[in-house]
């Protein structure tokens, strides 16, 4: 009985995920640095080709592992690096209880929470917990709404559609009407995840980690929709996992008949069922094209060896990001300031800047990093522009 209990322990896996900027890493760092009890080791994945968040993630004893070879949304081609890493991970289980994947802010989480049960070897030892998806109360209808992607793939709603919860971050930047208006909205993407309000991403973790918020079921409905083929899958017990009809059985991989993408039924308001309403004219073509990114929008990076003017570099990013801050979506870095022994931290999404301290470099190598992420970016400008805010 004993060894039975032990054998049928899965480690939950946590994916978070929400749009470039939504608070994800805050959240992370909040959750590291929380006393929840849970023991966490953590995947990251950072759209853009220099690393700039794990520079961001709170130095703390739990495993952190990088994804820096593409985006883990791209399943096709980065699966088999997602699975070596947990495989990695599940190496030395002893030392958590609780994997957290962060996903790119341009990803679609389902084929991220699919991908774990598609090799037999990991499905065997982890279970999804939850799909959260933060929301960043302030800029997420630009996002939603997005001319440029109107009737196309849209990752925000994505990632809105595949949440078991979902946090509305940033209230403290939206009105009480405007963030009312914005649940009325989410509520119509996906009618079942419980709506949670944070700032900074300081929320009751009870209700993000340990809920066993995800149904097997919709792994399997969704690998159907994605065209997986999950059917050479069958459990220790011989069987295929979507074959077991023993009422009895609490095998959390087995689907006891609940085939939720089978109701249509846009009145019913049953729970277990997944009612894909897409407002505005939204498609969820997650499901025709599952690893598409936003073609439009692209990332650049950029390294500098010297040092920067710091009042002179504040001033360009708030002249620039305030001129072109509707297509530049995200901006990141890290930055060498002369004569301060401080690393300057850089984070604007959209139009919000924000440049300031943090901690010493000490032993670490001065140079600075940015990765731009947006539509239209003017590379060469933008190089140019940095380089004049240089110290001569
Ligand atoms: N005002 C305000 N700012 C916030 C809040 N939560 C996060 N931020 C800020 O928003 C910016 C983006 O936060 P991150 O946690 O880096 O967002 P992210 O989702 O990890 O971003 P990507 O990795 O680029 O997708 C940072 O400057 C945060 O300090 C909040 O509740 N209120």
């Amino acid at each position: 009985m004993h060894i039975e209990a032990a054998s049928q322990q899965k480690l939950p896996i946590t994916i978070l995920t929400g749009f470039l900027g939504s608070g994800k890493t805050t959240l992370l760092n909040y959750i590291l640095t929380e006393r929840h009890g849970h023991r966490i080791a953590v995947i990251e994945n950072e759209y853009g080709e220099v690393d700039v968040d794990s520079d961001l993630v709170l130095a703390s004893d739990e495993e952190i592992f990088q994804m820096q070879n593409g985006c883990i949304c791209c399943f096709v081609d980065v699966r088999n690096d997602l699975i070596d890493v947990m495989k990695k991970l599940l190496s030395h289980k002893d030392k958590f209880d609780h994997i957290i994947v962060e996903t790119s802010g341009l990803a679609d989480p389902t084929p991220v929470a699919t991908a774990f049960f598609v090799d037999r070897n990991v499905a065997e030892e982890v279970e999804l917990d939850a799909v959260v998806t933060l929301v960043d109360a302030m800029h997420i209808d630009q996002h939603l709404y997005d001319p440029v992607l109107d009737g196309s793939d849209n990752q925000a709603v994505n990632q809105i559609v595949a949440a078991d919860r979902i946090l509305v971050n940033k209230i403290d930047l939206a009105s009480e009407e405007a963030l009312g208006s914005l649940e009325g909205s989410l509520r119509k993407l996906n009618q079942t995840a419980p709506i949670l309000r944070s700032t900074y991403g300081q929320v009751d973790l009870s209700n993000i980690l340990g809920v066993k918020g995800f149904r097997p079921s919709y792994v399997r409905e969704r690998a159907e929709i994605l065209d997986i083929d999950m059917d050479d899958d069958s459990d220790a017990h011989g069987h295929h996992a979507h074959d077991c009809h023993d009422a009895a059985c609490d095998h959390p991989d087995h689907d006891h008949g609940h085939h939720h993408h089978a109701c249509t039924d846009a009145s019913c308001d049953n729970p277990d069922h997944h009612h894909h309403d897409h407002d505005h004219g939204h498609k969820n073509t997650a499901a025709l094209r599952p690893h598409s990114h936003d073609a439009t929008v692209k990332s650049h990076s950029f390294v500098y060896p010297e040092a920067f003017d710091g009042e002179k570099l504040g001033a360009f990013l708030k002249d620039y990001l305030g001129e072109h801050g509707d297509d530049i979506f995200r901006t990141k870095g890290i930055v060498s300031v002369a004569g301060d022994n401080r690393f300057f931290v850089l984070q604007a999404v959209h139009k919000l800047v924000d440049f300031r301290p943090d901690h010493a470099w000490g032993e670490d190598a001065r140079k600075s990093k940015f990765v731009f992420i947006g539509r239209n970016l003017d590379r060469d400008g933008i190089d140019r522009s940095l380089r004049a805010c240089l110290v001569s």
